[in-house]
């Protein structure tokens, strides 16, 4: 068996169409989404990151603002400026790109934003929402995936899906996702006693460890859907992600590359949250 690839450019393309008409939609109306991009410090790949998402934002017609605080700012400075934020009428979406330096908590910094521009779906009011199955916004990569599993009509109910990773962006959302569409799922994490055994079982398997290439063809079943969400740089600079995608291509049934896979799709949904949230907003105004 060679597994059909799922591509996350070409379906992140295709979002990105429909999220343009609706961004003009709301430009007939004289508004255009705002997102303000929060980065503390110059770490590289954070540098990276949030410039593919302005380039992402110009792309979709979202006006995007990029705030690069110095490493050693005090956090009091990045809370009194997410509060400006969550007061300007411009702005639709506040991210703080993770992770922080060492002196900040990161629960204080996504507990102020406000919940309404909390596109990342990180705030603890949001994270409860999805609990109890009312989110406001779904964080993005679970998201991206999510769209990654209907895009190629993935059956979902009754299935056994694993999530390896139980990290508040990733993997403890991608499940609840899963279990919102009623597949059966188990968590496992990369220490899990005997990982082989559940992720063998796995009709649906999510990884997001940071472990590179830790996901070998003999952990998978034939035929099953794998989804990469990790990103490692190796030594010489390529990217891997979490599976070995060269041995396990030839045993599942659909998997994403990496790059190419989850990535492009985290930024289309956080575009997709940000235009959500400036159409919500009108709605908000209007009473
Ligand atoms: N508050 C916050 N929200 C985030 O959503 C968030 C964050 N912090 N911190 C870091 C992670 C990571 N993340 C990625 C987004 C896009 C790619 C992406 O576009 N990847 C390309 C390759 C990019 C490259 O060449 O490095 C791909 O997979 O094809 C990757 C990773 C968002 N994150
Ligand atoms: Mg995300």
């Amino acid at each position: 068996m060679c597994a059909d690839i799922i591509d996350g450019n070409t379906i992140a393309s295709k979002i990105r169409a429909e999220l343009r008409i609706r961004a003009q939609a709301l430009a007939a109306q004289d508004i255009q989404p705002g997102l303000a991009v929060i980065l503390v410090g110059d770490d590289p790949a954070s540098c990276i990151y949030v410039r593919n998402k302005a380039k992402a934002c110009k792309e979709s017609g979202i006006h995007s603002e990029v705030y690069n605080f110095p490493g050693e700012t005090p956090q009091d400075v990045v809370l009194e400026h997410i509060q400006t934020l969550n007061a300007n009428p411009k702005i639709h979406g506040i991210l703080v790109q993770l992770p922080l330096p060492p002196h900040f908590e990161s629960r204080r910094i996504i507990a102020a934003i406000s919940v309404e521009k909390d596109v990342d779906g990180f705030h603890p009011c949001n994270v409860g929402a999805l609990v109890t199955g009312h989110a406001l916004f779904y964080p993005c990569t679970p998201y991206g995936v999510m769209m990654m599993l209907k895009e190629h009509s993935v059956l979902i109910e009754g299935q056994h899906a694993v999530v390896v990773g139980r990290s508040n962006i990733v993997g403890k959302p991608m499940s609840l996702m899963l279990l919102e569409n009623g597949a059966t799922v188990t968590i496992c994490t990369s220490k899990t006693r005997d990982l082989a055994m559940y992720t063998q079982t796995a009709d649906i398997l999510v990884v997001a460890t940071g472990k590179p290439c830790m996901i070998t063809a003999d952990m998978v079943k034939t035929g099953a859907t794998v989804i990469d969400v990790g990103i490692n740089r190796t030594a010489t600079g390529s990217l891997c992600g979490d599976v070995d995608f060269a041995t396990v291509k030839e045993k599942a049934g659909l998997i994403t590359p990496v790059p190419g896979g989850v990535g492009p799709m985290t930024i289309t949904m956080l575009m997709s949250n940000t235009i959500e949230a400036a159409e919500r907003a009108i709605h908000a105004n209007a009473f």
